[in-house]
């Protein structure tokens, strides 16, 4: 069993729903993330766990006790938030003594504890300063140790590095996931910047009015986005419209009858009658490699056909999105023909120079708006195309992900 199983929780205020029946389950040990934007409902999750505040309906359920109904400083669980929230008439020591002392701790083992929590945080010398001779950083790492310092079996973090600017964030992001890893206690995360929750944690649920539009481990959140609010809302996301007009691979896609229902199996070397999953009959026309990987053709506005990777259950005239990621476009000079599965011609639009990378608005012929990114650093060159210049931007059949959403 999970170590946090939430289950079927709802919290409404009036008639509206900040948590709508959701359920997830998070293991002992895990840095788990509640991803979403302004609103969508984290803060609400986390303050029930908490026990700040109490579903309406659904349970929570903590190393196989129901939490509802369990007062907030009965429950194993300690939180911290963005403010710090420590207490300014004590030292960082009394800070970090307070909860042994309301649990009644002995002096000595305080003291040993302290020492532990001050270690755990790396402010071993810092003890006897007050809150207002810290920088944010190290009042975040108070605030951090009185939270473990209980050793809780869940600490709960509610946006607790967003006060701070880019590169200390930075900083506490690797002392966090460096922290996390030595004492091994379970964190449940609550943050709206998709670049920390990809960068902290092992697993994020993406939060969207009120429920869970995906749960996966960061690197297939981005990579493999299941709605198109989670593609455009985890990084930058190219996100093309599409009817998908023939199935099968590039050579045989025939650019004159787009919408015919061709399909060419991985190995296949005859030419036979099958049948589709709508039960309509299909024509085998040739042979194929036995590793190339299935294929579509995707019938886009601005653009026309595009070849992408058959999802599950792709039917000839399925309508769905093709998320493309910025950084999965290449970009040159209409010299020489690419040959890239997709290539098309166009215009450099805009560019946002950003010094490790430019990101280029390239306009296609066709009218599709495509954002593009380079390393900057390759060529030595500061930017490689200007606006106004004539490019091509080409990407392979298999850098997409289609959705149905
Ligand atoms: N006590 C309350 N009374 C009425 N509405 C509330 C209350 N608490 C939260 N809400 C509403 O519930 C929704 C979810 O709020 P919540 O604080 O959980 O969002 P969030 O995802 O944490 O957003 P943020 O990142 O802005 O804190 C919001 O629309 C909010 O206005």
């Amino acid at each position: 069993m999970a170590l946090l199983e939430i289950r079927n929780v709802s919290r409404c205020f009036g008639d509206f729903t900040a948590v709508n029946n959701i359920s997830l389950s998070i293991e002992a040990g895990e840095f788990f993330t509640l991803l979403g934007p302004s609103g969508c409902g984290k803060t609400t999750l986390l303050r029930m766990i908490a026990g700040f505040d109490l579903p309406n309906a659904g349970q929570i359920i903590l190393d196989g006790v129901d939490l509802v109904g369990i007062p907030p400083e009965q429950r194993p669980v300690c939180t911290v938030f963005q403010n710090y929230a420590l207490f300014p008439h004590m030292t960082v020591a009394g800070n970090i003594a307070f909860p042994l002392k309301m649990a009644k701790m002995s002096p000595p083992e305080i003291k040993q504890k302290v020492v532990e929590a001050l270690e755990d945080v790396r402010l071993i010398g810092f003890g006897a300063r007050f809150p207002h001779e810290l920088s944010g950083g190290q009042r975040q790492r108070v605030a951090v140790a009185r939270a473990l310092v209980s050793r809780p079996k869940l600490l709960l973090l509610d946006e607790p590095l967003s006060a701070m600017d880019a590169k200390l964030r930075e900083q506490m992001q690797i002392e966090l996931i460096n922290l996390q890893k030595e004492v091994g206690i379970t964190f449940v995360y609550v943050t709206h910047d998709q670049t920390e929750a990809l960068a902290l944690s092992h697993r994020i649920a993406v939060l969207n009015h009120g429920q869970v539009e995906q749960l996966d481990e960061p690197s297939r959140i981005y990579s493999y986005p299941r709605t198109r609010f989670v593609a455009d809302f985890i990084g930058t996301c190219n996100l093309f419209d599409g009817t998908i007009g023939a199935i099968g691979a590039i050579g045989a896609l025939d650019a004159s009858n787009e919408l015919s229902e061709v399909i060419v199996a991985n190995g296949a070397s005859d030419t036979a009658e099958r049948e589709n999953t709508s039960g309509l009959a299909v024509h085998v026309v040739t042979t194929m490699p036995p590793k190339t990987p299935p294929q579509m053709s995707l019938m886009v506005a601005g653009l026309g056909r595009v070849t992408a990777a058959l999802p599950p259950d792709a039917e000839i005239g399925r309508k769905g999105t093709l998320a493309l990621r910025p950084e999965k476009i290449r970009i040159s000079a209409v010299i020489c023909e690419n040959s890239a599965d997709n290539h098309f011609k166009g215009y450099v639009k805009e560019l946002l120079y950003l010094g490790d990378v430019t990101v280029y608005i390239v306009q296609t012929e066709g009218g599709a708006t495509i954002e593009a990114l380079l390393a900057n650093s390759a060529a030595g060159r500061a930017k490689f195309f200007e606006v106004g210049d004539t490019v091509e931007v080409a990407w392979s059949f298999d850098a997409g992900h289609f959705l149905y959403a």
